[in-house]
């Protein structure tokens, strides 16, 4: 009963590692101390390994044991440097009294010795610590006591035994006091004093964490993430602030040196968070490993001189039980045939063998060295083509679904290290693209991404992540891009808020692209954006609102320093806005922008020969997705003052639409009413373009639809309408549906710029919805070639 109270006090208990280079001088003790007091959640334990390289001076003196005079000598060396260390931590009064413990224990030596009691002698350097340490914090007027493991912490044939620890600590445990416990050292089931081995205060904290059912454990140590590669090794390498439990446990398999296999066992399945934090920047938040919840990342990591052990199929011993014997990375590596090939370093090798030999388990060594590289994935589907590319020297190669492992005769280059990881690591930035309208164009854009998502595959995702349309939507991530026609199919009519709510809560960047025709739907570009998307548009309808809805879009991608693409929307594919930015942005100033805008009128007024009914010409553009949603948007004019309109934004001018003056091709009131009422009265269009043709034609001259804006004493003067033109007109000689802009200015001036080519057509514009889009991955992968995360 006491037990149970006991522990559910400890439920909030927070777990606090620092390892010797952390306590390595008395400078050390009071940076940890900083730490420490600094916390505000209690209670506080803490688990501390020897000071600097305490131990190493310790297992000198064992190895002296049987040299009485080198081994005192060696004695007197630690005391006086740990000495040192202490009156340099404590005030001379407090220092008094560590000293002399700490003199009665190294009086103790020689009998430990002689009794092979060595353990208690490794002991020494971690109740130093404990008790310095809570020395230090009793100076602070921190109620701390050093408690020495030994006393709770039993292990059982090398297992912990949970029950008698637990019930031990209970006993232990005082109220409102910091605990600061040693680490590495336990007492196995005869109460003889054992070491942790390697690394073995890791796995003390995270032991003493189960124990208390902590809600933290953090390793203090020297780094302040776990990193995307050794960032010795690679500059770019990316400093995770989060690592999911399996590739935690994957990374300590192959022998990262922060994270090791038996640390984490000890949590393996409870709710306590893992951190790794750098005692020498705590201002850093550091790195969770997190039991739940977490996304696989990306990283890749270098075996050095390793070698190939080969064992039959059929044999009981697992990698990890040799693992946690060597005290070394051993991986198993994918089965190929009949046996199972384990990875290790070469060191290890002789004494691997003698323990297998000794379990009989008959294990093949070939001798050869080799170095190995491996990539964690973050994607199981991700594909290594690009690293494989690079990395022709391999002579083996193992592949599964989370990782894949590269054998080689030599050390790889520094270079192509970073290469590798360039391919490998920051490539899988992600990037969201949720396509509204899935029309004409919708659908092209759609038909061509997977191509796109191919060509950028090594540098960046791009992850289909919703499709909708006027009456449905399906909001998920990584919809299959061969597959959107089902996926949306299977979609649910769809609401605003629903919407933006799913955007906002999609990580990293994302972009919404509106191939949609609607006006109402533009207006909520405010609310993508807030929401944290960048806009790629080909709906005219945004970029040509009202001036203040217009404005309010602009100051959304202000405060939200997000980009709005709209090259589509006028020319299509013609990068005509790129290029009046261009000019622009060089110091050019734009005198008039003039020529053929709308793709389909030139189409119909080229075509277009009298033979026919104009409206039968219509009828086959529209067919042929070169028209409007509504052709009579094309037919009366307004997509052209639109397409004006957009230049004149792109000029940062400032005009509305009714400010256009407008020429329509359609005959009045024939703009009203349904399709179907239009389609009814055709013959009004028929009659009225047979009569301009005819008067055209009459004079030699060719119909074309022109649009002009002009810039007169800084006021733009725009205008619509169709007009004829002589054969050598430079607007007359064009293919059906191009589109020409003619751009004056004080650099082309006498001689304009003229850009000339389809206008309209769904692969033209889907293509110009690319180029937008690879404009925005473009700058999103120079930012990531910066060790900066694109969220
Ligand atoms: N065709 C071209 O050459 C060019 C077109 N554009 C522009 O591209 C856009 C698309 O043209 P296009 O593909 O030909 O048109 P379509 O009519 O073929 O497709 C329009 C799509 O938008 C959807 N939609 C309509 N209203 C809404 C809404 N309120 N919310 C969500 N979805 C909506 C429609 O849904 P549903 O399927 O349910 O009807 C449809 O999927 C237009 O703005 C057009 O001006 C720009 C440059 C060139
Ligand atoms: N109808 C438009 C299509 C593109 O915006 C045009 O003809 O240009």
């Amino acid at each position: 009963m006491l037990v149970q109270t006991k522990l559910q006090h400890r439920a909030a208990a927070q777990v606090h590692k620092f390892g010797g280079s952390s306590l390595a001088n008395a400078a050390r003790f009071a940076a940890v101390a900083d730490i420490i007091t600094a916390q505000h959640q209690s209670p506080l334990w803490l688990v501390v390994s020897a000071p600097g390289d305490t131990t190493d001076a310790l297992l000198h003196i064992i190895a002296c044991a049987n040299d009485s005079n080198a081994r005192d000598r060696a004695v007197s060396a630690l005391q006086l440097q740990l000495s040192e260390l202490v009156q340099q931590a404590l005030p001379p009064a407090a220092a008094q009294g560590v000293c002399l413990q700490l003199q009665q224990w190294l009086a103790a030596v020689p009998d430990w010795l002689a009794q092979q009691q060595a353990n208690d002698v490794l002991a020494l350097g971690e109740r130093l610590s404990a008790l310095l340490l809570s020395e230090v914090l009793q100076q602070r007027g921190i109620n701390a006591v050093a408690l020495d493991a030994r006393d709770f912490l039993r292990l059982k044939q090398h297992q912990p035994d949970w029950q008698q620890s637990a019930a031990l600590l209970a006993e232990l445990t005082q109220p409102d006091t910091v605990h600061v416990v040693t680490g590495y050292i336990a007492r196995d089931e005869k109460g003889r004093s054992i070491t942790l081995g390697r690394n073995g205060s890791d796995y003390s904290a995270t032991l003493v964490g189960a124990l208390l059912n902590a809600a933290e454990v953090t390793i203090w140590t020297d780094v302040k993430a776990i990193y995307s590669a050794d960032p010795r090794k690679v500059a770019a390498a990316l400093p995770y602030q989060q690592v999911s439990w399996p590739q935690a446990c994957q990374l300590a398999q192959l022998g990262n040196p922060v994270l090791h296999a038996r640390t984490l066992s000890a949590l393996s399945g409870r709710d306590t968070t893992l951190l790794v934090r750098s005692s020498y920047q705590p201002d850093q938040a550091g790195c969770k490993v997190v039991q739940h919840e977490a996304n696989a990342q990306n990283f890749i990591t270098e075996l050095a001189d390793v070698t190939l052990l080969t064992l039959h199929q059929d044999n009981q011993i697992s990698a990890a039980a040799l693992a946690l014997e060597l005290q070394q990375p051993v991986i198993a590596l994918p089965q190929q045939g009949d046996n199972h090939n384990w990875l290790l370093p070469t060191v290890c090798a002789e004494q691997a063998l003698a323990w297998l030999a000794a379990k009989n388990v008959h294990a093949v060594w070939d001798t050869r060295r080799y170095h190995a590289l491996a990539w964690l994935k973050a994607d199981t589907k991700a594909s290594a083509v690009s690293a494989d590319q690079l990395l022709t020297a391999a002579l083996h190669r193992y592949e599964t679904a989370q990782q894949i492992i590269w054998l080689f005769a030599e050390p790889l280059a520094a270079d192509l290290l970073q290469q590798v990881h360039q391919q490998l690591v920051q490539p899988q930035q992600q990037l969201h693209l949720v396509v509204a309208g899935s029309g004409n164009v919708g659908s092209e854009f759609l038909r061509m991404l997977a191509a796109q998502q191919q060509r950028f595959q090594p540098k960046l995702q791009i992850q289909l992540s919703g499709v909708l349309n006027s009456r449905r939507a399906v909001l998920q991530q990584d919809i299959s891009i061969s597959n959107w026609q089902q996926a949306l199919a299977a979609g649910q009519p769809w609401q605003l808020t629903e919407l933006t709510a799913y955007l906002a809560a999609l990580p990293g960047r994302k972009v919404l692209i509106d191939n949609t025709p609607s006006a109402e739907f533009s207006r909520n570009y405010p609310q993508f954006i807030a929401a944290g998307c960048d806009l790629i548009s080909a709906n005219k309808q945004g970029v040509t609102l009202p001036g203040t809805e217009y404005q309010q879009i602009r100051q959304a991608l202000v405060q939200h320093q997000r980009q709005w693409l709209s090259n589509t929307t006028c020319g299509a594919g013609i990068p005509v806005q790129r290029t009046l930015q261009e000019l622009l942005s060089a110091g050019d100033s734009i005198k008039q922008v003039s020529g053929i805008f709308s793709g389909t009128l030139s189409w119909l007024l080229c075509k277009y020969d009298g033979s026919k009914p104009f409206s039968d010409f219509v009828l086959e553009a529209q067919l042929g997705g070169l028209t409007e949603p509504d052709p009579r948007d094309d037919l009366s004019g307004k997509d052209v003052q639109r397409k004006l309109l957009v230049l004149a934004r792109e000029l940062a001018l400032n005009l509305e639409l009714e400010q256009i003056a407008l020429q329509p091709l359609l005959p009045a009131g024939l703009e009203q009413g349904s399709w179907q009422d239009f389609w009814a009265q055709r013959e009004q269009l028929d009659n009225a373009m047979a009569e301009l043709y005819a008067r055209a034609q009459a004079e030699g001259k060719v119909l074309r639809y022109v649009a002009s804006l002009a810039l007169a004493d800084d006021k733009p003067v725009a205008k619509v309408a169709v007009e004829a033109v002589s054969a050598q007109h430079a607007l007359a000689a064009i293919a059906p549906c191009d589109n020409v802009f003619v751009i004056e200015s004080a650099w082309y001036d006498t001689n304009p710029l003229v850009l000339k080519g389809p206008g309209a057509g769904k692969v033209v514009t889907a293509g110009g919805l690319h180029a937008d889009l690879a404009q925005l991955i473009n700058q999103l992968i120079g930012l990531a070639a910066a060790p900066v995360s694109l969220t």
